[in-house]
């Protein structure tokens, strides 16, 4: 087995600045952390610090490929199934305000109507992708239209944003030529990876298309001249990558993709590291800006970042998503809360849970206390480095552990499916003690991913937390119903 692998010398600052995601790279070796597409893999030698990829032997892909197919027959089947039993939602309504509403572009109702090219067609259907996602089925159309259009879009967690602007820019680049003609820029370390693993999956059938991260870690030698079409990766190194080191040409780009930009905004610098990259573009440039959530800030910062957009834009009252359930529970103390949640696991299978904590103090108080009442935990906050981060996500996402504890840093951005419960051990607040409704949108929506259901459980503790929930409620003008978790009969209704 042919091994390269290059060390991820991240500084513990970026560490603290750049959180959250999934770390599972699959492909091939990599020249100074270059990704191609076509290949099978091996991930992220995690609790070392060190990223490594490797490639297979032939014999090992032929088993790798079975499996595969065994598994894209499996999840194409399952998904079958939801789609019959109604468990994948395909009723989110979305407000759409094209420029051009009459487009004949917008009614596109298969992959097929897409006219998506054959090999990204491939790729869909082996990823158990059977039909677009509204998100999907509405930018799509604007995205792949001659001459490009811009597009501010927000769809809610989980819906599929990420599948959506991947296909657009694998279906923008011109695999012949070689030089970096899409930029996608993620907040974190760990959503860049995340995404770049979609970009893997997706244009597996697509091998000319090569990819690569321009992450703090990933040094290229002076002088490089990127041939890879495809550039992801986190503003301040882009924006190195474009000015400092010139290592892409910003004037050939063609399509700028900004992803998560609430998370983006929250970070500071990101906000005008993102507009200085997108300064360098051409005016020509397709630029397309995804969020979850677009309070003002967001919606300013979008306006900057997108001349003449597209916008699709939810309702208010349909950011939280109906296929998660959401609950309170009043106690009084943390111990008290500890105790609701060993009743909540005593009475209801849960798949994988997610428990958010407001400190790190707390967080590992509870992550030793549900360890000693016989769970398998895991412990994830801001002070750890990012791969030790990604190596616990990794594990979770593998399900070698069932609950994972962890604060603020990883609210957002983490896709693993089969989270069926999310826990506010603490509600969000900001800084001033008010309600973080963002926050709260993103952490629930770690549940409840693409059409499944999901329980969002508060715990509150005092009168400040409940009118803080309160507060949420009014926000999403959605109920927060209570449970009583000394009630098992009640507990195990609401997981029914
Ligand atoms: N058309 C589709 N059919 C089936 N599954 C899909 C489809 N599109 C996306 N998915 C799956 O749904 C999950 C959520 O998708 P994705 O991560 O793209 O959502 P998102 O809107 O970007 O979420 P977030 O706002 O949390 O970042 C992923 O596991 C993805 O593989």
């Amino acid at each position: 087995m042919a091994t390269d692998s290059w060390a991820l010398a991240v500084d513990e600052q970026e560490a603290a600045a750049e959180s959250i995601g999934s770390l599972q790279i699959k492909d091939k070796p990599e020249e100074n952390g270059t990704a191609s597409i076509e290949a099978k893999t091996t991930a992220a030698a995690a609790a070392a610090c060190t990223l490594t990829t490797s490639k297979t032997e032939a014999g090992e892909e032929d088993k790798l490929s079975e499996e595969e197919d065994k598994d894209d027959k499996a999840a194409q089947s399952l998904l079958n199934k939801l789609i019959r039993s109604n468990l994948v939602n395909t009723t989110n309504q979305v407000e759409v305000l094209q420029r051009d509403p009459n487009s004949p572009l917008y009614s596109v109702k298969s992959f097929e109507e897409l006219r998506l090219k054959p090999q990204l067609l491939q790729g869909v259907y082996a990823m158990g992708f059977n039909r677009p996602s509204k998100i999907q089925e509405n930018a799509l159309p604007m995205m792949l239209a001659e001459p490009p259009q811009n597009l501010i879009a927000q769809s809610q967690s989980g819906t599929g944003k990420t599948a959506a602007f991947v296909l657009a820019m694998l279906s923008h680049v011109d695999p012949n030529n070689k030089f970096p003609q899409c930029l996608c820029v993620s907040p974190t370390y760990e959503l860049a990876l995340q995404t770049g693993k979609v970009i893997e999956q997706m244009g597996k059938y697509y091998s000319e298309v090569k990819l690569v991260y321009a992450i703090r870690g990933n040094k290229l030698q002076r002088g490089t001249q990127l041939q890879e079409q495809i550039v992801i990766g986190t503003p301040g190194t882009m924006l190195d990558w474009c000015l400092k080191f010139k290592f892409i040409d910003p004037k050939k780009i063609k399509v700028f993709v900004l992803d998560e930009a609430d998370v983006m905004i929250a970070t500071q610098g990101h906000q005008d590291q993102s507009l200085r990259i997108q300064r360098t573009l051409n005016k020509q440039c397709q630029m397309l800006l995804f969020s979850a959530t677009f309070e003002e800030s967001v919606w300013n910062f979008a306006q900057r970042m997108v001349p003449e957009p597209n916008i699709i834009k939810l309702k208010r009252e349909e950011e939280t998503l109906d296929t998660i359930k959401q609950y309170y529970v009043l106690c009084n103390s943390k111990e008290e809360k500890f105790m609701a949640l060993c009743n909540i696991y005593g009475a209801i299978t849960i798949a994988q849970a997610m428990v958010f904590c407001h400190t790190r103090k707390t967080a590992g108080w509870l992550a030793g206390e549900l360890s000693r009442e016989g769970h398998q935990v895991a412990l994830l906050s801001g002070e750890m480095q990012v791969d030790q981060r990604a190596a616990v996500i990794d594990r979770f996402r593998d399900g070698k552990e069932k609950v994972l504890v962890t604060t603020n840093v990883c609210a957002r951005g983490i896709d693993v499916e089969q989270v069926s419960v999310v826990i506010n051990f603490d509600l969000p607040v900001d800084r001033d003690g008010n309600p973080d409704n963002e926050t709260y949108l993103h952490r629930i929506g770690r549940t409840g991913r693409f059409g499944k259901r999901g329980l969002a459980i508060n715990m509150v503790d005092s009168k400040f937390s409940m009118n803080v929930l309160n507060k949420i409620q009014d926000h999403f003008n959605k109920k927060i119903e209570k449970l009583d978790t000394d009630d098992l009969d009640e507990i195990e209704k609401i997981a029914g």
